[in-house]
């Protein structure tokens, strides 16, 4: 009897063990703390926050999906009907439409979520638009119409609802960022400044609200494949309209809502989903600061370059 057969197999197949048992844990602590949950989605329309619909949707929560479109919500709780029509115990999702911009159209919109269903257990900000330009160039009606869809309409439903969260001592906030929370890169100043704001906002949040046993989850995530680089805003107000290529090379939409959905399940506080480069950049800007500075105004003076050429 050798050392490996009697000590290193048994330690393997004893510690494969405990790791199953302790996922399987995970998944039933995960599953009792998602099913029947009231869980709202904004952006549910397209792209990350439909496919966070549909993640959550199988989990067995109760959705209350928000856009701005009210027919493009019906047909994504079509989609999701045709997705479960075989369980009988899958919810039928409520739909809110408003306007995260506008925020009386917020306000009310909080209401009538909190009037329809009593309370909310896990409200997930998700949507958002990009932008595309130059500092110079844009005008600070630009700049205002970034903060208030990806910064002030998200802490306005948050500060909404948090009342009632507090009250039942209860509740979970999700604020999809992204690594441009972490760093920012060049000609996405209204973006990356949308989503520093929302890093800090739901970072103080977490530390205030830990007290009435409210979790707060911030996602960071890298490129999507998903429509937001088309629906961006340029300088001039208008819709960039391109698919960049760094979007069409992105992790899907499906599998970051199921990073979205373990996070939320493992109540993690802050999660970053992004490849390699993206992740190095980030440790590099707080690490060597002025190596990061560099790239960035070097990166800047390229992309300039190839645009006027
Ligand atoms: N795609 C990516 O590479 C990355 C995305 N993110 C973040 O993910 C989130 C989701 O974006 P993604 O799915 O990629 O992009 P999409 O453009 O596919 O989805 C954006 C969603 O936000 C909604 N929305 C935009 N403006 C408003 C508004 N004023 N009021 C209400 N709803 C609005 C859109 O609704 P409508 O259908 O009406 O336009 C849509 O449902 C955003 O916060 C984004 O910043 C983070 C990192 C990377
Ligand atoms: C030790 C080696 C370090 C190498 C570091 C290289 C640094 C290069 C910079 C890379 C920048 C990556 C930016 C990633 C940005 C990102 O993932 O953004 C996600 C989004 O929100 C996308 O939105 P957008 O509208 O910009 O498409």
């Amino acid at each position: 009897m050798d050392f490996t057969s009697t000590v290193i197999i048994p330690l393997l197949f004893g510690s494969l063990g405990i790791f199953g048992l302790f996922r399987l844990l995970q998944w039933m602590r995960m599953r009792t703390y998602l099913q029947e949950a009231v869980v709202v989605i904004t952006g549910a329309t397209s792209g990350l926050g439909k496919e966070c619909a549909k993640a959550f949707h199988a989990a067995g929560c109760k959705l209350v999906l928000c856009g701005r479109d009210g027919e493009k919500l019906k047909g994504v709780v079509q989609e999701l009907s045709t997705m479960t029509n075989h369980r009988k115990n899958a919810h039928k999702p409520h739909t809110v439409v408003f306007d995260l911009s506008d925020t009386k159209t917020v306000l009310n919109a909080a209401e009538e979520i909190l009037k329809y269903l009593g309370h909310v257990d896990i409200l997930i900000n998700n949507a958002g638009i990009s932008f595309r330009g130059t500092i110079v160039d844009t005008g600070l009606d630009v700049d205002k119409k970034v903060m208030e869809t990806n910064y002030f309409g998200p802490i306005a439903l948050t500060k909404a609802l948090l009342p009632s969260m507090i009250k039942r001592r209860q509740g979970h906030i999700v604020a999809i960022s992204s690594v441009q929370g972490k760093i920012s890169i060049p000609f996405r100043s209204a973006y990356a400044a949308s989503k520093h704001a929302t890093q800090a906002f739901f970072d103080c949040l977490r530390a205030e609200v830990e007290q009435y046993d409210i979790d707060v989850t911030v996602i960071s995530p890298g490129y999507i494949q998903t429509n937001l680089s088309l629906n961006a805003v340029t300088a001039d107000g208008s819709r960039y309209g391109v698919m960049d290529k760094n979007t069409a090379e992105g992790q899907t939409a499906a599998e970051v809502a199921q990073v979205v959905l373990s996070a939320v399940g493992q109540k993690k506080k802050e999660v970053l989903v992004a490849g390699l480069t993206p992740s190095l950049a980030v440790y590099l800007r707080s690490l060597f600061p002025s190596i990061f500075f560099t790239l960035m105004a070097t990166r800047a003076k390229k992309e300039r370059k190839a645009k006027d050429s």
